[in-house]
C-alpha cells in the first residue's frame, strides 16, 4: 500500500529553510523525498495535500502518564494515544507509576499487547527501578528488559538511597538500559506545593527549594560516572541542575536531560493564584530557573524536551492547591506553545524545536524513528504553521483537561499524524 504526502514544507538543516517536497510511503517506510515543485503520477495511492503545511518526523515524547493500567478514569491507552497523535507524536515513551506498578514483565506485556489493540501511536514502556515504586528493592530488569522495557524509572518519586540508585545502575550498565531518573529528595518537599520563589512568598507559604531536585542530580551523576550507565534526567527545573548536568557532561559522565515546555514558558510568577492546573512536579520554578533551563537546553547541556503529560481528573484537581495530585497534560500543547513562544519570535530555528522533539530523542534512546528520509519508519506529522487558534481543554481527545494553558492563543497546530505509513489522526 502507498501514500503520497505531496507539496509539504520540509526543514532543510543544511540551508536552514522549508523547502517543498513530496513523499512516498510505501508500506510501513519512506519510500523517497522529492522535490515537490512538480505533481507526481501517484496513481491510485492515497493522496495527502500538504501545500502550505510543515511536514516533519513525527514527534517523539519520551515522558509521558497513560494511566494504564489502573488509573483509567484519568487516561488510558487509547484515549492517551489520540491525545498524543493529535498533538502530533507519533512514538511516546510511558512511565510506570501505574497501578499496579510497571514492575513485572506481566505489565509490560499488558501495555504492549493493549497498544496493538487501541493504540494509535508507538508506546515504549519504561519498568520500575524498584517494585511497587516503594525504594526498597530492585524488581527484575533481565526479565523486564526481555518483555520490552526500554529503561528504568521511578518516576513520580525520587529515590531516596544512594546505594539502590548505584546498585540500579550497575546493573542497568549490564545490561546495556538506561536508568531515567525523577530527581527528589522527599526530606526537603514534605507538604510542599510551589517552589520557594515570588509566589510562596507573596501568599506566605513555604516552598519547594531547588536543592530538592538538584541534589539528587548531583548524587547520580557521580554514580553514573563510576558504574558507567546512561543516566537520564527527567524534568529538569533548576539551574543548579543544569550547572550539574553540564559539568558532568564535560568530564564525559554518560548524561542526558529532558524538559518540559511549562518549564521553559512559565515561572512561579506567572501563577494567577490557588490554582490546582498549576501545581506540577517538579513545581515551577523562579524567572532566573526558566532562564537556566532554556540555555541549557540552548547550548545542548538539556538534549531533549518531554511534555510528562500528566492527566488527572477533574474531581481529582478541584481538591484545591494543597490536596490535588501534581500534574499537567501536554501531549495537545506542546508543539504549538514552543513554536509561539520560542520559533515565531525568532528565539529559535524551526530545526533547532524539530531536533529537540524528533532526532535528539531517537539519537538518546537510540530509536529507528525521528527522521523524516527514505528507509526510515513513515511516522510523520504535517502541521498548521500559520494559523493561530486558542487553545480549549474541553476539546481535547484526552480523557483529561487539567493544563494552565487555556485560552492561550497559539500557533502551530497539527493537522495530521502518520504512523508506519497510515493516517492515524487528521482533523
Ligand atoms: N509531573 C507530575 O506533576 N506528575 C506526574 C509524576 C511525575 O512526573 O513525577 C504524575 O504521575 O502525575
Ligand atoms: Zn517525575
Ligand atoms: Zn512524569
Amino acid at each position: 500500500m502507498s501514500l503520497w504526502i505531496i507539496g509539504g514544507n520540509v526543514w532543510n538543516e543544511a540551508s536552514g529553510q522549508l523547502e517543498k517536497k513530496n513523499i512516498r510511503i510505501e508500506g510501513t517506510a519512506i519510500a523517497e523525498i522529492m522535490d515537490g515543485s512538480v505533481t507526481p503520477d501517484t496513481g491510485s495511492a492515497e493522496v495527502i495535500d500538504a501545500a502550505g503545511k510543515l511536514v516533519s518526523a513525527g514527534f517523539i515524547d519520551m515522558h509521558v502518564h497513560l494511566r494504564d493500567p489502573g488509573f483509567e478514569h484519568k487516561e488510558d491507552i487509547e484515549t492517551g494515544t489520540k491525545s498524543a497523535a493529535k498533538g502530533g507524536f507519533t512514538t511516546i515513551a510511558c512511565m510506570p507509576n501505574t497501578r499496579p506498578v510497571t514492575d513485572t514483565p506481566e505489565t509490560v506485556e499488558y501495555i504492549l499487547n493493549k497498544t496493538a489493540e487501541v493504540g494509535s501511536v508507538k508506546v515504549l514502556p519504561y519498568a520500575a527501578i524498584t517494585k511497587n515504586e516503594l525504594g526498597r528493592e530492585l524488581t527484575d530488569f533481565a526479565a523486564l528488559k526481555a518483555a520490552g522495557a526500554i529503561g528504568f524509572t521511578d518516576d513520580g518519586v525520587g529515590v531516596q538511597s544512594a546505594q539502590m540508585m548505584k546498585d540500579a545502575m550497575a546493573l542497568a550498565k549490564s545490561l546495556d538500559m538506561p536508568v531515567i531518573a525523577h530527581c527528589e529528595d522527599n526530606t526537603l518537599v514534605e507538604g510542599l506545593y510551589v517552589s520557594e520563589g515570588e509566589f510562596a512568598r507573596k501568599n506566605g507559604i513555604k516552598g519547594i527549594p531547588n536543592e530538592s531536585e538538584a541534589i539528587h542530580v548531583g548524587r547520580d551523576v557521580l554514580l553514573a560516572e563510576s558504574t558507567g550507565a546512561h543516566y537520564h534526567v527527567c524534568h529538569v527545573s533548576t539551574e543548579q541542575s543544569v550547572r550539574l548536568i553540564r559539568l558532568a557532561k564535560s568530564v564525559g559522565v554518560q548524561v542526558t536531560a529532558e524538559v518540559c515546555p511549562h518549564h521553559l514558558v512559565l515561572s512561579d510568577e506567572d501563577i494567577p493564584g490557588m490554582d490546582p492546573n498549576w501545581k506540577m512536579n517538579p513545581p515551577l520554578r523562579t524567572p532566573r530557573d526558566v532562564q537556566a533551563v532554556i540555555e541549557g537546553l540552548e547550548d545542548g547541556t538539556i538534549d531533549i524536551i518531554v511534555t510528562d503529560h500528566a492527566p488527572h481528573a477533574a474531581e481529582e484537581k478541584a481538591k484545591g492547591m494543597q490536596l490535588a495530585p501534581f500534574g499537567i497534560v501536554g501531549f495537545e500543547t506542546a508543539f504549538p506553545l514552543l513554536y509561539t513562544k520560542f520559533v515565531r519570535t525568532g528565539k529559535w530555528s524551526l530545526g533547532f524545536l524539530l531536533q529537540r522533539m524528533t532526532s535528539d530523542p531517537a539519537r538518546v534512546f537510540r530509536l529507528a524513528e525521528g527522521r523524516l528520509e527514505a528507509g526510515a519508519p513513515a511516522d510523520i506529522t504535517i502541521v498548521d504553521l500559520d494559523n493561530e487558534r486558542a487553545v480549549d481543554p474541553a476539546t481535547f481527545a484526552s480523557k483529561s483537561n487539567n493544563t494552565p494553558f487555556g485560552g492561550w492563543k497559539l500557533y502551530g497546530w497539527p493537522v495530521a499524524t502518520v504512523v508506519n505509513g497510515a493516517v492515524v489522526w487528521a482533523e
